[in-house]
């Protein structure tokens, strides 16, 4: 990782007349990563995302983007940074080329428009004009020309509401793909599978504030009080012999068919499964269950969050859990 973050943010606050949409929001973003801003309706994600791009002017803190004052330095950190608004809109008889072409003449150094668009798949829309398209195509050209500046750093909000899951797949490839080109992501987004799938760490924010920041799998395992196992013992171990492992925080057992559930933290799973093999047990039917990125969301925010389908839901179902994380950086 680079020593100088690509983006910091440092208790920023931002209100619009008495409603306050920033109270205090501090977040770095490493080159190379893919960091989401996640949090409610009203949170404040945008209202960051725009005094990074230099689109609203703090009221205090300090933001800066590859070193830059985004408002001293207007013209540069228009240069570096590719900005993808939410429902960006085009004039409707424009074409696909022709906008490339047109954002393209805003750079000094710009991308290839043909390269771009056949990056995201658009080349035979080329010539297709702005309201031929459907709501994929409209979002990838919206990347494309955030990317069309050959940028470092790329924001992209709410990249893939409004769209179907398979889009929203495509979406989440193609981001991947915009990373593996070096470029740093910040991704404002509602969706928690999106940001588990594809976030190398998480910013959690609601009304104004940081509640919560990590790796997806971090702050999931944080909210939630940790990790679940369940097990069942070869041979009976005293339930006091496994609470008794740091990472334990509770055990049971063996009920009356000979079952196990320990919860725990951390490398909670592997130090039950150790403790046991050293006493020349066997733990069979292991199950583990994690806190995922929803129950976060939930618990931390106490809101329901976006599902999939773009409906609000409250319940949060658990999954199994995810390998833990080997960037726990924090922000
Ligand atoms: N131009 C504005 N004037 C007045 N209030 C605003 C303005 N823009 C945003 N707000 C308010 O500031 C708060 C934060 O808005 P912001 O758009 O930053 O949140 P968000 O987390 O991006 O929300 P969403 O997920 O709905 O886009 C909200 O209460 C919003 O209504």
């Amino acid at each position: 990782m680079s020593a100088t973050p690509v983006i910091q943010v440092e208790h920023l606050r931002k209100a619009y007349g008495s409603k306050v949409a920033v109270e205090d929001v501090s977040l770095t973003v490493a080159r190379g990563e893919i960091v989401g801003i996640l949090g409610p309706n009203g949170a404040g994600k945008t209202t960051t995302v725009e005094c990074l791009a230099g689109l609203r002017v703090p009221d205090s803190g300090r933001v800066r983007v590859l070193g830059l004052d985004p408002q001293a330095d207007k013209a540069r950190v228009k240069e570096v940074l590719g900005m993808q608004l939410q429902e960006s809109e085009l004039p409707a008889k424009l074409k696909v080329r022709e906008a490339l072409d047109l954002y393209a003449s805003f750079y000094a150094d710009p991308a290839d428009p043909a390269a771009l668009l056949a990056d995201l798949g658009l080349t035979e829309r080329a010539d297709a004009r702005f309201e031929q398209l459907s709501g994929g195509q409209k979002q990838r050209l919206s990347v494309a020309l955030a990317l069309v500046g050959n940028p470092q750093v790329a924001v992209l909000d709410e990249l893939t509401t409004g769209l179907d899951p398979q889009a929203r797949r495509d979406t989440w490839g193609l981001v991947e793909r915009i990373r593996d080109r070096g470029v740093t992501v910040l991704l404002v987004t509602h969706f928690m599978e999106e940001a588990e799938r594809l976030c190398d760490r998480v910013v959690l924010i609601d009304a104004g504030r940081v509640i919560a920041t990590g790796t997806p799998a971090e702050v999931a395992e944080r909210a939630s009080g940790g990790q679940h196992l369940r097990f069942r013992a070869s041979a009976p171990v005293p339930a006091s012999v496994i609470e008794a492992l740091p990472t334990v925080t509770s055990a049971q057992g063996p009920d009356p068919v000979g079952e196990y559930d320990v919860r725990g933290t951390g490398s909670v799973v592997q130090d039950v499964l150790v403790e046991l093999a050293g006493r020349g047990v066997t733990a069979d039917t292991v199950r583990v269950e994690g806190g995922t990125l929803d129950d976060a969301f939930v618990a931390l925010t106490g809101r329901a969050h976006a599902t999939e389908n773009g409906a609000a839901q409250n319940g949060a179902t658990k999954n199994a859990t995810t390998p833990p994380a080997t960037t726990p950086s924090e922000v």
